[in-house]
């Protein structure tokens, strides 16, 4: 074993160290954590490494580390594993998920667990399902999400609108926006009945509700995807119908980063969003500290058609733990960190911090958080949503290792529609035919 983390030394791949690792390490093992959480996220997180740091003082010490969006952190990380110097634990999104697991670098975390003993049979089914790759669950579930749609309950009710009675199909949210917009006396808009990222991600959630597969070979669990579905259905209807709000002038269009359509929200700027429970802390604290308070309700995801009975694909992003270039005993004190965020504790304070799920059956169970669900709802209703769920193919989510690289040219192939001319039959066909080369590129890449 290695007397310190910062020596890149020791095991550099395979082998999957035991508890002895860590005993006969020498000094404090230093851990770098790369993760994207961001504002009242960021700081639940840092409070998650302090309270770490201060049970492993003089053994462990994490250094938590903000390397901007998924899609940032997930570029950087593709440049650390060029130049190796991978951090000791990274935080991916979902949709890295294939990429991450051919890219080799890091140990299953079924694999230490079996080292070890500990029981993976706590985590919730449908959240460990996602992280389930080849038969091994290959990353800690740590911030699981679904979407929602948020509601500003005060506008809700200026316009007459109930808000226990959101709307539940994109139709309905659609007269509702219409509601929902504001003009003042020189017709100058003053409030949106909608507004929400240029995201992909929603679309992907309407084709697991509606009961679509988004990408070929049972969304690329049976075998290695090699097509997207995005020329029809949930794409199609949802970027048809996002451009008719833009283009009416009943949602504002903040373009593809998320957190411009959740400062607009918390703004109150806009009436609806749609938005992962994992902003709803930041969003309630926002909605309590605006100069116009307001209540935020929650709401689940509409569907395409009130009869689709599917239901979201689990989002949010895991723990992968490194182990190329990385020490036995770090890889080993990787692990318990990432046992220790999964934590029922940790997780129960997450979950009341941030709106993700506890990733745990026994933190959900949590007395705190069973108390904290009664007294605030909207964080209720993603577990609602989770637990209503049926597991199928088409909710387990589509797998793909260009998946990153596919959504954002959907996004900005939704964005020409809703702010060109562009037809959205000719915007997602073009969309497709390049997500199909950059899915053929990368098979013959990783099978080669
Ligand atoms: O905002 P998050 O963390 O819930 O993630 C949403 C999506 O799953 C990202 O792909």
């Amino acid at each position: 074993a290695c007397s310190s983390s910062s020596s890149k030394g020791g095991s550099s791949s395979g082998g999957v160290p035991g508890a002895d690792a860590l005993t006969n390490a020498k000094g404090v093992v230093n851990l770098t954590f790369w993760h994207s959480m961001q504002g009242t996220n960021q700081t639940a997180v840092t409070a998650i490494v302090n309270a770490f740091n201060a049970k492993y003082q003089g053994k462990i010490h994490v250094t938590d580390s903000f390397q901007g969006s998924y899609d940032d952190a997930i570029a950087k990380y593709k440049t650390a594993v060029s130049s190796h110097s991978t951090p000791s634990i990274m935080q991916i999104y979902d949709v890295g998920t294939r990429f991450m697991v051919d890219s080799k670098q890091t140990v299953p975390i079924a694999d230490l667990a079996a080292k070890d003993g500990y029981s993976l049979s706590d985590l919730q089914p449908n959240i460990s399902n996602y992280f389930t790759v080849g038969g091994k669950l290959q990353s800690m579930p740590f911030n699981s999400s679904a979407p929602l749609l948020y509601i500003n309950a005060e506008a809700f009710k200026k316009a007459g609108l109930d808000p226990t009675n959101p709307p539940k199909t994109l139709a309905d949210l659609a007269d509702d926006a219409k509601k929902l917009t504001v003009k003042d006396s020189s017709g100058k808009t003053t409030q949106y009945g909608f507004g929400a990222a240029d995201y992909g991600w929603f679309v992907e959630q309407l084709a697991a509700e509606s009961g679509a597969l988004y990408c070929d070979n049972g969304n690329g669990r049976t075998a290695a995807a090699t097509k997207l579905n995005i020329t029809s259905g949930a794409a199609l209807t949802y970027t048809n119908w996002w451009s008719d709000l833009v283009k009416g002038g009943y949602a504002l269009n903040t373009g593809r980063p998320t957190p411009d359509a959740q400062a607009a929200f918390k703004a109150g700027k806009v009436a609806m969003n749609l938005e992962s429970t994992g902003v709803l802390g930041g969003y309630v604290d926002a909605g309590a500290k605006s100069a116009s308070p307001f209540t935020v309700a929650t709401a689940p995801f509409p569907k395409i058609s009130a009869s689709d009975s599917g239901g979201p694909v689990v989002g949010g992003a895991s723990l992968w733990i490194d182990r190329v270039g990385h020490s036995d005993a770090e890889v080993r004190a990787s692990w318990e960190f990432a046992k220790f965020a999964a934590s029922a504790q940790q997780q129960a304070g997450w979950h009341e911090a941030t709106g993700y799920f506890p990733v745990s059956i026994s933190a959900l169970q949590d007395p705190t958080d069973v108390a904290y669900r009664k007294a605030h709802p909207q964080f209720q209703t993603a577990i609602d949503e989770l637990q209503a769920t049926q597991p199928t193919p088409a909710t387990a989510g589509c797998l793909l290792g260009v998946m990153p690289q596919a959504r954002a040219d959907l996004e900005q192939a939704m964005l020409n529609v809703a702010t060109t001319s562009t037809s959205a039959d000719s915007a997602l066909s073009d969309a497709s035919s390049k997500i199909s080369k950059l899915i053929s590129d990368y098979n013959s890449a990783v099978s080669g």
